[in-house]
């Protein structure tokens, strides 16, 4: 499975201009401080920001061109975004908010996925009756329902308290093993990206300046500073 980003954006005081290849087996992190332009590279991916020029693809799916003017909208990818915070429907329950997208080929998964995040016993909540992880919890789970060919999980944990944190990133690690789909991860935490990623991409002022195995990538120079 690979994942081509040849993209240019310019937004306002920031320009992105990345072009690189990910091989996304497992977990790829996307390792940067605040402002890098993680979240914009996220968002050129799942096609809510178009960039001014390049081309993104996944395998044999062109999903953006301009050479070729070709622009997949968000809604025609299938590529699952998990946010910061959980955008859950309030008026539906639980049940309703997973299965509000599903692919109709992903309903005999649905018990696989629910129990893999433990939220069986959510069904017939509202969100507003969630912590905050069990929120996250039916967030990828409804991504997952709508049959992505990959997720994108931008700084998932970040809304949550550091016990929150580490159970969902037990969940993560759980799907990663039980359900076998890429995923890329947006993070600015290091020990984040060493616990869950195989490979990291690090960006600072909208570039890719390392990319590579986890391990390898986190002890370069450039971390010494991050610890
Ligand atoms: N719509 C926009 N218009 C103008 N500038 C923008 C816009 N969106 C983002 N930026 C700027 O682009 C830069 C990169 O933002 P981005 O959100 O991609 O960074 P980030 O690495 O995800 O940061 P964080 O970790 O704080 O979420 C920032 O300087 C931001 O102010």
């Amino acid at each position: 499975m690979m994942l081509i980003i040849q993209a240019k954006k310019r937004l306002a005081h920031f320009t992105l201009c990345v072009n690189t290849q990910l091989a996304c087996e497992g977990v790829t992190a996307v390792l940067g401080v605040s402002g890098s332009g993680k979240t914009t590279l996220i968002n050129l991916i799942n096609g809510l920001t178009k960039p001014d020029q390049g081309l993104i693809q996944w395998n044999n799916t062109i999903l953006f061109d301009t050479e070729n003017s070709i622009f997949i909208p968000p809604e025609r990818r299938h590529i699952g975004t998990v946010f910061q915070e959980a955008l859950l429907f309030p008026h539906y329950k639980v049940i309703n908010n997973l299965t509000y997208g599903m692919a109709p080929h992903m309903q005999r998964r649905f018990d696989e996925i629910i129990d893999v995040l433990n939220i069986r016993n959510l069904l017939n909540r509202y969100p507003a009756m969630l912590s905050g992880g069990e929120k996250q919890r039916v967030s990828i789970g409804r991504a997952l329902l709508s049959g992505p060919r990959f997720l994108l999980m931008d700084e998932p944990l970040s809304a949550l308290d550091m016990p929150r944190k580490k159970e969902l990133l037990t969940y993560i690690q759980k799907l990663v093993q039980e359900i076998n789909i890429p995923i890329i991860y947006v993070t600015h935490n290091m020990n984040e990206a060493r616990q869950i990623a195989s490979h990291v991409l690090v960006m600072n002022q909208g570039e890719i300046i390392n990319s590579g195995p986890t391990a390898q990538v986190l002890e370069s120079d450039y971390f010494k500073d991050w610890l």
